[in-house]
């Protein structure tokens, strides 16, 4: 890492989840003195300090929901990230008070230990979703933002700097959409699409932590980072695993899920017109005016709005080639090509 987390201590909430595995050894690369995960299920635990197999790595059951195994977790800990959270839209649509409870109320209690414990950083990963959200999962991610830029303007000599990073579709995350298209490809079956023309923002797992690392060095209190990323159809998605995987070009199509949006916004006009361009990322800082606003009133607000939302349907278009490319670049999707078919691994 670029920042120094060595001789630190990190937790990580949902450390056993794929982005908190990767940040858990470049997190041990970086000669982190100790790494705590906190998450909910022993077994997941227990298989990655199998795998892990580094001392340096402690296990903490817990849940964020219990603010007492939060603190516990937190103690004399120096950074946190914040990964933990109910992110399945669908389930999350059927039960959303599991997503207040997680992703609202757990994030809270993530802050006030982190404060009680003179934490010095916690990033908190949201997503495109929290942006004019219209699913459970979304509109709980967009109170999170909420309540990490409350505490910054409630807080403005902390010792502890709350910041969120804003990203799209990870690509071959857990239960995500390119495992379950790749299985259907090598059973034999046509990828069930939902909508051809539907668009997400793509990223791969480094880049994901490449945000939040930037987070980690930037962030002042209350920001939110965005990664600019590049959008593809999950049309193209499907067309590009058929090619890579040797399979007819043909789909299935399913119909729209349970609160899912045609397309993603990653920024929306009003905070584009307070961002920083960072050139890969944007920094939405928080707005630090109080519920005075007759004081402001004189000044007049000098940054207006932006034109347009930094939506999946305006940004860079990647094409079935360059799709093609970035899967042929993840390690799963070369695992799985070599187990498919030999020939077409190399
Ligand atoms: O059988 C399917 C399933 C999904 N899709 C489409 O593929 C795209 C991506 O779907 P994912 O389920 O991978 O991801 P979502 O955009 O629904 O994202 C959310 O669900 C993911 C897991 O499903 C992750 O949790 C992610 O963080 C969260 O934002 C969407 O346009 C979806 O409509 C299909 O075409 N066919």
């Amino acid at each position: 890492m670029g920042i120094g987390v060595a001789g630190c201590r990190a937790l990580i909430t949902g450390g056993t989840g794929s982005f908190g595995c990767t940040m858990v050894r470049r997190l041990l690369d970086g000669d982190a003195a100790e790494v705590r995960v906190l998450s909910r299920d022993e077994a997941k635990q227990d298989a990655m300090r199998r795998q892990l197999s580094d001392e340096r790595v402690r296990y903490h059951v817990g849940d964020v929901r219990d603010r007492a195994s939060v603190d516990r977790a937190v103690r004399d800990v120096d950074f946190v990230f914040h990964a933990a959270a109910l992110k399945q839209v669908p389930s999350c649509e059927f039960f959303p008070l599991e997503a207040v409870r997680t992703n609202v109320l757990g994030s809270a209690n993530v802050i006030d230990a982190a404060e009680a414990a003179g934490v010095r950083s916690v990033v908190m990963l949201s997503t495109d979703k929290a942006v004019a959200p219209v699913n459970a999962m979304g509109m709980t991610k967009a109170l999170m933002e909420k309540v990490a830029q409350a505490h910054a303007r409630d807080n403005p000599n902390s010792p502890t700097t709350v910041s969120c990073v804003r990203y799209g579709n990870v690509m071959y995350s857990r239960g995500s959409v390119i495992p379950l298209f790749i299985e259907q490809i090598r059973a034999g079956q046509s990828p069930t699409v939902t909508d051809p023309t539907m668009t997400r923002f793509l990223m791969s797992l480094p880049e994901s932590v490449a945000l939040v690392e930037h987070a980690f060095t930037h962030a002042r209190p209350g920001d939110v980072f965005i990664h600019k990323a590049a959008a593809s159809t999950v049309g193209d998605l499907a067309a590009a695993l058929c090619q890579l995987f040797g399979a007819p070009e043909k789909i299935e199509i399913l119909g729209v899920r349970h609160g899912e949006k045609l397309h993603e916004t990653l920024a929306g006009r009003e905070e584009l017109a307070r961002a920083q361009d960072f050139g890969g990322y944007l920094r939405v800082p928080v707005d630090c005016r109080d519920l005075n606003y007759a004081l402001y009133f004189h000044d007049g607000d000098p940054t207006g709005l932006a034109a347009t939302d930094f939506t999946s349907a305006n940004a860079r278009r990647l094409a079935v080639p360059e799709i093609v490319e970035l899967l042929r670049a993840l390690p799963q999707v070369r695992a799985e090509l070599a187990a498919h078919d030999p020939a077409l691994a190399s």
